[in-house]
Parts: structure tokens; C-alpha cells; sequence
């Protein structure tokens, strides 16, 4: 969209903020707890001009009572309220579990009678080599299996997110809510569970692969099979949680992640997920067809061992991301079919906050998933990863939000669409704190006022149109080769006390 004046062209500079709710605000019981207390924080969220709000809309809570049973007489209250206060929404359709993962305040299981289906067949779950089960997420290996009352998990999501559809029409139609996070692993992360701290798993550990359960295991024999080498079995040499690359074979200097044999098993890795991204995904799509709001999914922001030649905690994570191999261009490339935005953490950090030995380069990684995602032609949207109250943090936010800088002529050649800030909490609502948020929200919308309408001015939301054609895994596999990541500037348009310090 051409800018016609110069507020426009400032407003196409706009990135709107969100802010992440309470993970229980609509408790385990499905009940929305303490109404009256959300609403004064609300209040305060858009008194400091913040644009919208992103919630958990938890499967274990809303069909908790048996397949098909949703209840959303809760979420519907709270949805009212966001939109009574003058707020959007991006909705995340949380089919993991909540608990297990830094920050996870509460305990909110998948749903009972899907775990119950484990009872039996304890191989629905992702399994690491010593076969400890994760109840987190169903492993994407009963994508397509037929276990839960003669649906697979496929159509499980696919019928969540139609209820939800049917449900939230009202709000749908209102325009409330502009994007649809499509959870697609543990916290809601495309990624293999690799790093669980409830497993021992403490930062920076180089995680373990996810992928023993029965299913997958099956399925990588048949893909070793099919590529003439039966023999090859899964990585058994790859260490445990907290090994660094160079205790294990597989991660070390000439390890086996360089064999064809490693080789094979990481890109089938990979591959699954993008699959299973890509099958999800379609179904999101035909749940919300013709819905003017857009598909999104987050990716994990794993930026220790980055340094390392390895990639350790990348590669176990599921992003087959080395030096001469770009393991989130193809992620992106996925993307552009589904028309979905790429939602990448880890945004607040720099290296130099970093432990010299987790070898971490969260600023490198960022650079390179977001120029992964533009290059691709698909739209990026951010979080922090851990919870920051300091400038420094937001400093690097805002440069990451537009790389470049403002552009006063119309909408920068980089910028994101939208940044999510984690998370709602009496700490940032502390009388400093949120007048410093305060001050990061105006820099994020390039020192305009509050536009409920910014997005027109950037990438206007159109009805949702049927994704493309499938596009072929060897086409995919194209997108592996690095690409120099786009420059971005030391200093941008930051908070200019704390700008030095940044660069
Ligand atoms: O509602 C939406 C979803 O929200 C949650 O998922 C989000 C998740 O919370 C986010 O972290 C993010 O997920 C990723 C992230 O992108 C990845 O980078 C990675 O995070 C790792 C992180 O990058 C590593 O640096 C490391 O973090 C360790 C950290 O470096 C250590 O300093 C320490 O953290 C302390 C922290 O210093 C301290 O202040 C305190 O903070 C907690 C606070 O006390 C408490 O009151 C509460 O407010 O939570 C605070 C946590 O911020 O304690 C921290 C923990 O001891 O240890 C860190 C951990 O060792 O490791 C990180 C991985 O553990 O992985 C993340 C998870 O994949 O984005 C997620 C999606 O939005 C929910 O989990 C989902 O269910 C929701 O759907």
C-alpha cells in the first residue's frame, strides 16, 4: 500500500504490541477466575496504548469432559471483556499441556481421555532413547493414526479448531482477533520436546532426541529402507540432557552428525516437522477459510551451542541448522503456502547476557530466522523468551522489531508485524516498570499515537483464502542453502540513554 501523506507513511513504521495473559487466567476447572481483577489490568494494558492481548485457549480445559464435548462459556467471557476494553486478540490453540517449561505457572494437562489412551499405548507420547515418556504433546508419529475414538490426532486438532470456529463466529466476524497461533508442540512451539526440566534437562544442555516412541520408530526404518540402507538404525550415541556436544559421538568434532548415516536420520528428523507443520497447518486453514485474521506459528528460540559447529540443541530440538545448512528457511518456505507468519523468541537477548560455556548466540540466531522468513516472502512476528523489565531488553526488541530503522517514506524494507510481550503480571504493572513498557510501546509505534488500524497501513488482513498446492519436499530441501542474513544496524531507533550499550 502506498502511503498518501506523511502519518502514513509513519504508520506503515507502526508494530503493534501484544501482551501474553496469565497462563491460568481461565483456571483448569474452566472457570475465568477473577474477572473483575483482569479487567483493571486491562485497563491499564490499554491506557499504556498497548494494541491487543495473546491467550492460551488450552484443549485440556475446554474438552476436558470427552471427545467433542467443547465448552467455551469461559473463553467466550473473557473475549468479551478484551474486546469491551478496546483490545485484539491472537489466540493460541494450545494443544500441549501447561507445565514443565520455564515460567509455567500452573498445571494444565492434555485432555484426561486422550492421556487415557496412553494407559494402553504409552507410545502416543514422544519418547527419548531411555524411553522416559513426555505427556506434553502427542507425538507427531499418531499425525495420522487412527487411536483417539477412530480419529487421528489430526482430526483432533482439526475438529478443536472448528468448534472454535463455530464458537467465536461472533468474534471472528468482529474482527477481534487477528491471528490464530497454531500449536504445533510442547509450549505451542513447532519443535520435539528436547529440553524438558521436568526430565532433568537444565540450561544449556544439549537436549536429546524424541523419537523412540513405537510410531516413529517404525517410520524411520521404513524411510531407511527405502533409501537402501535397512541396517541404519536411530542415533544411539547422541549423549543425554545435559551433555555438552563434545561428551558424545554424535555431536563431537567429526562426530556422526557429518556421516551420510547422521545425515539421513537428521533431515528425516526435520522433515517430520515440517510435515506435521504443514498437515496442521492445512486444517487450520480450511477451519477458519474466509475469517479475516492470519495463521501463525511459533518457533523456539534455541540459542545455546549456536556457536558450536554442532548446533547440538538445535539439531535435537528438530531445526537441522548448521553453517552450510539453513534449517529455518525451510520452515519459512513451508510457511508460504499456509500464508502463515513465522513467530520467532528469544528476541530480548544478546550473547553478551549469555554463559561463555552454552557457546549461545541468541542475536545471530534472531538475525538469521527473521532474513530466513523475509527472504521467503512471509511475515514475522516476535516474543521475548524470558520476562525483562529493563531498557536494555527493549532495546534490543525494537531493533529487532525494524533492523533498519524507521523509514519516514512508508513501511521499512524489514520490520515485524507484530511483537508479543511475555507476560501480563503485577510486576509490569509495578508504577516503573510500566512506565518504562510505556515508553517501549511509543518506540514500537514509531512514536505515533495509537492506531487500532496500523496493520492497513502495512500488510492489510484479507479474507483467509485456501492455502496453495502442496509444495514438494525436494523443493523445500532448495531452501537449506545459507543465505547471507540481512544487515541490521547496531543502533536503531532505540531508547537513546541505553542505545550505546546495545551496540
Ligand atoms: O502463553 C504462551 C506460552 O507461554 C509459555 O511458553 C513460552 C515460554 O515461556 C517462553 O520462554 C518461550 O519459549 C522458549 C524460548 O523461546 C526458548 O529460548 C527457550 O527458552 C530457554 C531460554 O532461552 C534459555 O536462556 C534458558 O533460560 C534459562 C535462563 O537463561 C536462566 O536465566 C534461568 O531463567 C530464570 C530467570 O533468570 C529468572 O528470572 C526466573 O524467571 C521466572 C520467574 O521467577 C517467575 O516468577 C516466572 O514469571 O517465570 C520466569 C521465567 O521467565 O526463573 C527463570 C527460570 O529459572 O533459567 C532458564 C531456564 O533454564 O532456557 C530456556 C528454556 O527453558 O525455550 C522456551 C520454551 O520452549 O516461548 C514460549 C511460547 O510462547 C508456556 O510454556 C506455553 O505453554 C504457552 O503456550
Amino acid at each position: 500500500m502506498v502511503p498518501a501523506s506523511t502519518n502514513d507513511a509513519l504508520l506503515a513504521n507502526y508494530v503493534p504490541v501484544f501482551v501474553m495473559l496469565p497462563l491460568g487466567v481461565v483456571n483448569a476447572e474452566n472457570v475465568f477466575e477473577d474477572p473483575d481483577g483482569l479487567r483493571e489490568q486491562l485497563k491499564q494494558l490499554r491506557a499504556a496504548d498497548v494494541d491487543g492481548v495473546m491467550v492460551d485457549v488450552w484443549w485440556g480445559i475446554i474438552e476436558s469432559k470427552g471427545p467433542k464435548s467443547c465448552e467455551w462459556g469461559a473463553y467466550r467471557e473473557l473475549f468479551k471483556m478484551v474486546q469491551e476494553e478496546g483490545l485484539k486478540l491472537q489466540a493460541i490453540m494450545s494443544f500441549h499441556q501447561c507445565g514443565g517449561n520455564v515460567g509455567d505457572a500452573v498445571y494444565i494437562p492434555i485432555p484426561q481421555w486422550v492421556r487415557d489412551v496412553a494407559a494402553a499405548n504409552p507410545d502416543i507420547f514422544y519418547t527419548n532413547r531411555s524411553g522416559t515418556r513426555n505427556p506434553e504433546y502427542l507425538s507427531l508419529g499418531v499425525d495420522n493414526e487412527p487411536l483417539f475414538g477412530g480419529r487421528t490426532a489430526v482430526e483432533l486438532y482439526s475438529d478443536f479448531m472448528k468448534s472454535f470456529r463455530e464458537n467465536m463466529a461472533d468474534f471472528l466476524h468482529a474482527r477481534l482477533i487477528t491471528d490464530i497461533e497454531v500449536g504445533l508442540g510442547p509450549a505451542g512451539e513447532l519443535r520435539y520436546p528436547s529440553y524438558p526440566q521436568v526430565q532433568g534437562w537444565s540450561f544449556p544442555g544439549i537436549g536429546e532426541f524424541q523419537c523412540y516412541d513405537k510410531y516413529l520408530t517404525a517410520d524411520f526404518r521404513q524411510a531407511a529402507a527405502e533409501a537402501g540402507h535397512p541396517e541404519w538404525k536411530l542415533p544411539d550415541d547422541a549423549g543425554e540432557y545435559n551433555d555438552t556436544p563434545e561428551k558424545t559421538k554424535f555431536f563431537a568434532e567429526s562426530g556422526t552428525y557429518l556421516t551420510e548415516r547422521g545425515k539421513f536420520f537428521l533431515t528425516w528428523y526435520s522433515n517430520k516437522l515440517l510435515k506435521h507443520a504443514d498437515q496442521i497447518l492445512d486444517r487450520a486453514n480450511q477451519a477458519f477459510l474466509g475469517c479475516k485474521l492470519k495463521l501463525a506459528i511459533k518457533v523456539s528460540g534455541v540459542h545455546w551451542w549456536y556457536k558450536d559447529d554442532s548446533h547440538a540443541a538445535e539439531l535435537t530440538a528438530g531445526y537441522y541448522n548448521l553453517t552450510l545448512r539453513d534449517g529455518y528457511r525451510t520452515i519459512a518456505r513451508q510457511l508460504t503456502r499456509h500464508d502463515a507468519i513465522l513467530n520467532f523468541t528469544c528476541v530480548e537477548m544478546r550473547d553478551s547476557e549469555q554463559p561463555e560455556e552454552a557457546k549461545s548466540g541468541p542475536e545471530e540466531l534472531v538475525q538469521q530466522v527473521l532474513s530466513a522468513a523475509w527472504r521467503e516472502g512471509i511475515e514475522v512476528a516476535c516474543e521475548n523468551a524470558l520476562n525483562r523489565y529493563d531498557t536494555a531488553a527493549y532495546n534490543v526488541m525494537l531493533r529487532n522489531a525494524r533492523p533498519n530503522g524507521i523509514n519516514p517514506n512508508g513501511p521499512p524494507k524489514l520490520r515485524i508485524s507484530a511483537l508479543t510481550y511475555l507476560r501480563l503480571s503485577d510486576v509490569l504493572l509495578e508504577s516503573e516498570n510500566l512506565a518504562t513498557f510505556k515508553l517501549f510501546v511509543k518506540k514500537m509505534h514509531a512514536d505515533q499515537d495509537y492506531c487500532p488500524d496500523s496493520q492497513n497501513f502495512f500488510k492489510p488482513i484479507r479474507p483467509m483464502k485456501r492455502s496453495k498446492p502442496e509444495i514438494p519436499m525436494e523443493k523445500i530441501l532448495e531452501a537449506t542453502e545459507p543465505l547471507e542474513p540481512y544487515p541490521f544496524d547496531p543502533v536503531t531507533d532505540m531508547f537513546s540513554d541505553e542505545a550505546s550499550e546495545t551496540s
